[in-house]
């Protein structure tokens, strides 16, 4: 199996990346730290120990990470996520209590426990953690087999005109981790705006009769209401699974090696994944940008999560 850090903002697509990955079984996850983002810290760390509750996940470390962004202050996102970060559901009552350590030590003693080019970062969320982490041990770049995160749009935005929420809100951290020279693949909203989920999905998901569906199910009801008031969405995009579902099997995404820089200066374009497409890429081009999404395959994928994870009490 392909083991991974989930670094999120739970949210209600990352809840849903975190099922995916609890569920999948090419998928062994090793730890989940949360950072700022959707929501305060204390909100989405309560929300991602919440749905541990929800699919029994007892035996990942949960470690929560930063407060704020490196520089700026922070700006949540309760059009879409409500004012707790996961409005729909009722949230159980955490069963597990977090990792003493900050995420940043956990996701530096994760990686540098497990031989080299064996464990893949995956953050769904602001880059805070993953720029703090570098920082602090910059080890961990050449040991990481890849980051595969959720963020940016070559051509979309959705944020401001042309940047996306998890790099616009934390744009300094995404410049480090985007200049590390290790692998990174951004599955930026390009790609993630044809992760729709559709009638025909809600469908598939309604006919697993478990409470870790139902809750997919409230979750999602939510976030198409608030999609549709907030960008006109008529079905919404489930983003961060994603990214897991590239880590899983990455034939269901197509990717195009190109070179991505952030903006850190630009009035109208702070926060905005600039990919060069102009000449082809040289051997020193260490980013790749996910363009097409099996849409049948990625909900097949997290259907089969849901029907693995079965009932839980
Ligand atoms: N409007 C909006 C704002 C933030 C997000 C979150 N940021 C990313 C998409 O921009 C996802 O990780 C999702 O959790 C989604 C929609
Ligand atoms: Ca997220």
């Amino acid at each position: 199996p392909k083991k991974i850090i989930l670094d999120c903002d739970p949210g209600h697509d990352d809840a849903i990346a975190l099922l995916l990955a609890h569920g999948n079984p090419n998928i062994e996850l090793l730890a989940v730290t949360t950072v700022v983002g959707n929501q305060t810290l204390e909100k989405v760390t309560r929300n991602a120990l919440s749905v541990a509750r929800i699919a029994n996940i007892t035996n990942v470390p949960f470690a929560a990470g930063a407060v704020r962004p490196l520089i700026r202050n922070v700006e949540v996102a309760p059009d879409i996520h409500g004012d707790s970060g996961l409005d729909g559901p009722v949230l159980p009552e955490p069963a597990i209590q977090l990792d003493k350590r900050h995420a940043i030590d956990l996701i530096i003693d994760t990686i540098m426990s497990h031989p080299p080019k064996t464990v893949t970062l995956v953050p769904t969320g602001g880059l805070t953690n993953i720029a703090m982490a570098v920082r602090k041990e910059p080890k961990i770049v050449e040991r990481v087999k890849e980051v595969v995160l959720m963020g940016g749009g070559y051509h979309v935005g959705n944020w401001s005109a042309v940047a996306e929420f998890n790099i616009k809100i934390d744009p300094e951290a995404a410049h480090i981790v985007f200049n590390e020279k290790w692998p990174v693949t951004m599955v930026g909203l390009d790609l993630t705006h044809q992760a729709l989920a559709t009638p025909e999905v809600i469908e598939k998901i309604s006919a697993i009769k478990t409470k870790p569906a139902k809750f997919v199910l409230e979750m999602l009801e939510f976030f198409g209401k608030m999609y549709k008031q907030a960008q006109g969405f008529t079905y919404p995009p489930v983003h961060d699974p994603c990214a897991v579902a590239y880590v899983i099997n990455p034939e269901l995404i197509k990717t195009k090696r190109v070179p991505v820089d952030i903006e850190l200066t630009g009035t109208l374009t702070l926060g905005m994944t600039v990919a060069d497409f102009r000449f082809p890429p040289d051997d020193s081009c260490h980013t790749q940008v996910a363009t097409e999404l099996d849409h049948t395959g990625f909900w097949d994928l997290i259907v089969d999560s849901l029907e693995r994870i079965g009932e839980v009490n």
